[in-house]
């Protein structure tokens, strides 16, 4: 069947707004439960404790990627990266797409990712081939009329189930989430006083969700071994379901080490900040963790998480993507070691129910009580539309 070619690929970030939000959901205004007092890595410096983005969790900003074919269709999609992945767009991978079939994605994802290996292979360079490979699933979805999932094999399922990260465990219980899962707010550098409060949170959330309500930890790479052994065991008897992201991604063998030091029963989760189907075979073959958590906007896009997906499926670990709204939900929907969805709680208070990358998306589906329908995916693509009121502003042409 004669699909159209593509005609050309563009890069774009989002102009303007305080808080941008959005896809670097990171860039949020004042007072947002997501930059309040986060332990990181950075927060052994104590001008950098505070607030995530002093040290600047949100420097990148968007990136927004457009395909266009030869008939007008335009594929899209948005991920972090800002500036600099425009340029690695626009100066670098369009040549291997442009004047190319749409539906070659399996070589044109190849050729951005080898074409880059001698500066890429992690990082902002795989969020824009990532942004790439999702904007040309868009692109598909919406030439054959059909979505995304439905290319991915179809439903396994009737509806997706979804834990809610954010401050307000309690709350997210009331709305229908099957779990919530809260940043750590104190890092080793805070000592055995915050250790104790990071102890006495989840004693408290437990006392107010009660027995079956799933609770975890975020741990958001802060950590070192010998800390995360100690909270892991200090939150066992408050049923801590896992103990996500605790160390450094590239130390394989402190994840290792970890996996063996929790208690018996509580999952080691990560993977959010991993690439490529080579950086989860290392997690996956060291016996790292459980679950594996990769953004399908960071890790290399749809066409990789494939290829990610079955290698943790033959490990006999569940893959539960990075929240990243409709571009992990039309992919987890599709497989059987992914029976749940992560959504991130974009209201400040972690009181209400938002979509995720507010305002760039228009007809982004959100759950109800903790759940998605199937057929809120089904419309073409991603069946997302980007929102005419942010302006968007293409830094770099070819
Ligand atoms: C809540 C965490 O600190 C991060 O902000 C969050 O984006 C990520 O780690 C997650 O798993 O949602
Ligand atoms: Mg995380």
């Amino acid at each position: 069947m004669g699909y159209p070619k593509i005609k050309q690929v563009r890069a774009y970030v989002i102009k303007g707004g305080e808080g941008g939000g959005g896809a670097d959901y990171h860039d949020q205004g004042e007072g947002h439960w997501i930059d309040n007092h986060i332990a990181t890595s950075m927060g052994r410096y104590p001008e950098y404790r505070q607030s995530r983005k002093s040290f600047g969790i949100n420097v990148l900003g968007t990136l927004v990627v457009e395909i266009e074919a030869d008939d007008g269709t335009v594929g899209f999609a948005v991920t972090t990266g800002g500036e600099p992945a425009c340029y690695m767009v626009e100066k670098h991978f369009a040549r291997f797409l442009e004047g190319r079939n749409p539906f070659e994605y399996e070589r044109i994802w190849d050729q951005m990712y080898f074409g880059s290996q001698y500066y890429g292979r992690k990082g902002i360079v795989v969020n824009a081939i990532s942004g790439v490979d999702l904007a040309l699933w868009d692109l598909m979805g919406k030439l054959r009329q059909e979505p995304v999932y439905h290319m991915l094999g179809g439903a396994v399922r009737d509806e997706l189930q979804f834990y809610a990260t954010g401050a307000r465990p309690d709350l997210a219980k009331e709305m229908g989430f099957i779990g919530g899962k809260l940043p750590l707010y104190h890092g080793p550098i805070e000592g055995d006083e915050g250790l104790k409060k990071n102890v006495e949170l989840i004693a408290d959330m437990r006392s107010r969700v009660g027995e079956d309500f799933w609770l975890m930890y975020d741990c958001w790479m802060a950590l070192d071994v010998n800390y995360a052994t100690k909270l892991a065991h200090k939150c066992h008897e408050y049923g801590l379901k896992w103990i996500e992201e605790a160390i450094n991604p590239d130390d394989y063998w402190g994840y290792q080490q970890l996996k063996k030091n929790v208690p018996a029963g509580m999952l080691v989760t990560t993977g959010e900040h991993e690439s490529t189907r080579w950086g989860f075979k290392m997690l996956l073959e060291m016996g790292c963790c459980d679950i594996i958590q990769p953004d399908v906007g960071w890790c290399g896009g749809v066409t990789e998480l494939l290829k990610i997906s079955a290698l943790a499926d033959a490990h006999g670990a569940l893959v539960v993507p990075h929240g990243s709204s409709v571009y992990s939900y039309h992919f987890v929907i599709t497989r059987h070691n992914s029976p749940f969805a992560e959504f991130l709680m974009m209201a400040p208070k972690a009181d209400h129910v938002a979509p995720m990358f507010h305002p760039q998306l228009l007809n982004e589906p959100i759950p109800e009580k903790g759940r998605l329908k199937v057929t809120a995916l089904d419309k073409p693509g991603f069946g997302v539309n980007l929102n005419p009121e942010v302006k968007l502003y293409r830094p770099y042409e070819h």
